[in-house]
């Protein structure tokens, strides 16, 4: 790839991230100091488990909505076939929201943003799912950790997205091309960036999926003891993706 084959695509992915992300980086910390007070937290608390169930999936469905735009907006994505989009969005959107939610994240006193404020973990207390909620706390302080930009987080989006290895792929080797012009246009990023020890410190695949799946077992226990909630109340793309 020629230098400015790099920086096409390095604009590229960047400027996807910056129009499909619902905050900005610096709209989200400014607010990072406005936290629930105990009453507050003590009041989501005592809301039945079907409640914050259906609002959380409320957001997480408006966030994927966002993160559906950045995929279409990836290049070569829309050139893709229309079977390979979707199995790529369904493997890949959970793990790119768990990456874009540490942006919401307040590591210093291990809060997120959830509806207009900062929460902390006990907010999430009744949706019964402490493993889950516990698990995605840990990742945000990982990466967190690592201090990510704005563009670092735009590639390992798309590199999440765009990932060759997801099964019921039919045209593998399409996403395989994109995949290494991302890979390599990331590294270039990296190296003229000197952030390339940030490679090693990236959370692994495994990590990200074993999330995913904790996230699809809390649903299908839910589902379980509430059969109707998630089939009349839950938004259809979220059922698309997940159920
Ligand atoms: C993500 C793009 S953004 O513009 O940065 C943005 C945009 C909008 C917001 C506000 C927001 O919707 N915050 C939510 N926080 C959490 C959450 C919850 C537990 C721990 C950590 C964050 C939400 C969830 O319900 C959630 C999110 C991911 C996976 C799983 C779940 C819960 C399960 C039960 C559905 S919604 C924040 C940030």
């Amino acid at each position: 790839m020629s230098v400015t084959e790099l920086d096409l695509l390095i604009q590229n992915v960047v400027l996807a991230q910056g129009e499909t992300c619902r905050f900005r980086q610096e709209n989200l910390q400014v607010l990072r100091w406005e936290t629930y007070s105990p009453e507050e937290v003590l009041s989501f608390q005592q809301k039945p488990i079907d409640h914050i169930w259906e609002r959380c999936v409320c957001h997480v469905t408006e966030a994927i909505q966002y993160i559906v735009e950045f995929a279409k907006r990836l290049s070569g994505f829309m050139e893709l076939n229309p079977n390979d989009q979707i199995v790529l969005l369904k493997a890949g959107a959970m793990e790119v929201l768990l990456i874009r939610m540490s942006r919401a994240f307040n590591c210093y006193n291990s809060t997120v943003f959830f509806e207009g404020k900062y929460a902390p973990l006990e907010i999430f207390q009744s949706l019964g799912c402490s493993d889950l909620i516990g698990s995605m706390f840990d990742l945000c302080h990982s990466l967190c950790a690592l201090n990510l930009s704005e563009h670092e987080m735009a590639f390992i989006s798309s590199m999440i997205l765009l990932d060759p290895s997801r099964p019921w792929l039919q045209d593998k080797q399409k996403v395989e091309i994109l995949h290494k012009k991302l890979d390599h246009a990331f590294r270039y990023l990296l190296r003229t960036s000197l952030r390339e020890s940030i490679l090693t410190k990236l959370p692994q695949k495994g990590r990200l999926l074993s999330i995913c799946q904790l996230h699809m077992e809390k649903l299908n226990i839910f589902r379980q003891m509430y059969p109707g909630i998630a089939c009349e109340r839950f938004p259809p793309l979220y059922k698309e993706l997940f159920i």
